[in-house]
């Protein structure tokens, strides 16, 4: 199975997702490489998306030859891609390379990493720039943030999603995930369903995933 069912969060278990997640885990993998790999990773994850959690119908087509019937991937066209800045930005690059038709959206979201996290293991959240499509009924939504920590970042910008429409699906999709956000968001947003590519052991005192990829926005950018 491209896709495994692990309670609170689906895990895409593709060979190559695995492989690139541990180039990007490497703190020997530079900026150029890692904002690559983000890339690629999004792609694949895209691709797993589709063959793991979308249905295909058949169609009748007429080759240069002949009329045959071929098999067409439903929905697809009907797609939202959310990015939430800034880490996600690559991570989205590759998403939408499986994905080209997707409605875009943009939310910049970020911790109050000065704050520290709350005796709840929670971050304020800064949004200061949303910008959504209108989400319709029949759409999927894909909110994609490469690392979910605590959750709050995600919780955030699922209200922020939801209160622009109800899609039929809103799926999170993230590379590194840590079980207290899996369960934070569980909880907040219970119609969301979430996808990583890895589940790891904890969260640190600051709020960091353990083992994870340190800062994916500051590697990504080199702010750091
Ligand atoms: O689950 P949480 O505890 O909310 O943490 C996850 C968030 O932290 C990172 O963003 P950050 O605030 O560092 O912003 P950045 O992408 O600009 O670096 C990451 O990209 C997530 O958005
Ligand atoms: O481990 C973490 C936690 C939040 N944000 C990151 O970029 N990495
Ligand atoms: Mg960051």
């Amino acid at each position: 199975m491209p896709i495994e069912d692990r309670g609170d969060a689906h895990v895409i278990t593709h060979a190559l997702a695995k492989h690139t997640l541990s180039d990007l885990r490497s703190v020997d993998t530079e900026q150029v490489e890692f904002r690559k790999g983000l890339v690629k990773l999004g792609r694949i994850c895209g691709y797993e998306i589709i063959d793991g959690m979308m249905d295909t119908e058949f169609v009748s087509i007429t080759t240069p030859l002949a009329d045959t019937t071929g098999e067409r991937v439903k929905g697809i066209d009907r797609v939202v891609v959310v990015n939430v800045l800034r880490a996600a930005t690559p991570f989205v690059e590759g998403l939408v390379k499986a994905f080209p038709r997707a409605k875009q959206g943009v939310i910049s979201a970020s911790r109050d990493e000065s704050a520290g996290m709350d005796e709840d293991g929670e971050f304020p959240i800064s949004i200061d720039y949303v910008k959504l499509p209108d989400i319709g009924p029949e759409e999927t939504v894909i909110v994609a943030d490469p690392m979910l920590a605590t959750g709050s970042t995600m919780v955030s910008v699922l209200q922020e999603v939801l209160s622009n429409g109800t899609p039929e699906r809103l799926l999170c999709l993230s590379a590194v995930s840590a079980p207290p956000g899996l369960v934070h968001v569980h909880e907040e947003v219970p119609e969301a369903d979430l996808l990583t590519v890895a589940i790891d052991e904890r969260l640190d005192d600051d709020g960091y995933i353990v083992p994870g990829l340190g800062d994916a926005g500051d590697r990504a950018f080199r702010t750091k």
